[in-house]
């Protein structure tokens, strides 16, 4: 299978010397829905960025469906279609004049716009609703219609930012239907970020983990579950002094079956293990002697929320949270506004 996106130590350091994004080489198959997830100014944005031509690197090269993302900007533009966070449809148009409005920007020959506005109308489903005003729609059809513009000069790939973001779960997982359709149905390229760890999983082929500006890690869902081992022991000590908490964190990171342990703020402690639900009573065992008290502790199957905690130090609940809430702010204040 072809590539179609080929990152090789991308880079861009910003006026002042941030740098976003450090150096990363990733490919992504032609068919593939590609996850790319991180904490907040991890470099997604950046990144995302640079591969739409909207940013210029200051390192390394990138092609996208073949075409150079600096030399061949232009081709590169054509080739791809973009969804960013922020709703771009408008509310005072019919779902059917935002697709023409689309259509002209991309100046899509007179006899040929009808036909492609409704076959992206088919792709996600909103033929019967084509011709109400965009302000009768629920928020997964917005987003919806935000897609079908993205879709409206056929690209090979598409970018979707966080097509979910605020949307409820039903809602969320009829996006991820209509994604996978494009896939499917269209043998689509898609490039995803999200904040949903679920949603990677479900959706996505492969997933990579920015943290800092650099790959931390690219494989399958299962994979990264299963790298982690059998399981997942979340532990907290009961008080303790900080010598005595020390030395029995020491002493559980030695054991053979304990492959890493994170600290998790108030939560306690994570540690990946390899004997699955064994490892409870031989954590046990061995903190018999130490001064230090057990106050909680589970065990579980390692999901994809593990896998971030491990390779970023972070939840993704509590790295991307607030993101949530900012936009449902926004989405109100649009709707006060009219
Ligand atoms: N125009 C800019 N000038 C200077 N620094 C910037 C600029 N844009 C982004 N940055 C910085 O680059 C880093 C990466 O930001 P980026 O937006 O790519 O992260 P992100 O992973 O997309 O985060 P989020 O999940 O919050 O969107 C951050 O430290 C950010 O503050």
């Amino acid at each position: 299978m072809g590539k179609m996106i080929e990152a090789e130590s991308l880079t861009k350091i910003f006026p002042g010397g941030i740098t976003a994004v450090d150096g990363v080489s990733f490919t992504v198959a032609e068919g593939e829905i590609f996850g790319f997830l991180g904490p907040n100014g991890a470099g997604k944005s950046t990144t995302i960025a640079m591969l739409t031509t909207l940013l210029r690197p200051t390192g390394g090269t990138a092609r996208v469906a073949g075409m150079d993302i600096t030399r061949q900007a232009y081709q590169v533009r054509l080739a791809i279609g973009y969804v960013s966070q922020d709703l771009a449809v408008d509310d005072a148009l019919t779902g059917y004049e935002n697709l023409r409005l689309q259509a002209g920007f991309y100046r899509i020959p007179r006899d040929e716009v009808a036909q492609r506005i409704t076959a992206v109308l088919e792709m996600v489903g909103l033929k019967e609703r084509a011709q109400n005003l965009v302000e009768t729609y629920s928020g997964g059809m917005r987003k919806r219609l935000d897609i079908a513009c993205g879709l409206i000069h056929r690209p090979r790939l598409l970018f979707l930012d966080e097509p979910t973001l605020g949307l409820d779960i039903q809602t969320r997982r009829e996006i991820w239907r209509y994604i996978n359709d494009l896939r499917e149905k269209e043998g689509m390229t898609i490039f995803v970020t999200t904040h949903y760890m679920e949603e990677a999983d479900v959706l996505c082929d492969r997933i990579a983990i920015i943290d800092q500006g650099k790959i931390k890690v690219i494989d399958t869902p299962a994979n990264l579950k299963s790298s982690l081992g059998s399981g997942v022991v979340t532990f907290k000590f009961a008080g303790g002094e900080p010598g005595a908490v020390n030395a029995a964190l020491g002493r559980i990171r030695g054991l053979d079956f304990v492959s890493n342990v994170t600290s998790n703020g108030e939560k306690g402690y994570v540690a990946t293990v390899t004997n699955g639900e064994a490892a409870i009573p031989s954590l046990f065992e061995a903190l018999s002697g130490f001064p230090v008290k057990i106050a909680a502790i589970s065990f579980k199957q390692p999901s994809l929320d593990d896998v971030f905690l491990h390779y970023t130090g972070r939840e993704m609940r509590e790295s991307g949270g607030g993101r949530e809430e900012a936009l449902r702010a926004r989405l109100i204040m649009r709707r006060v506004r009219r």
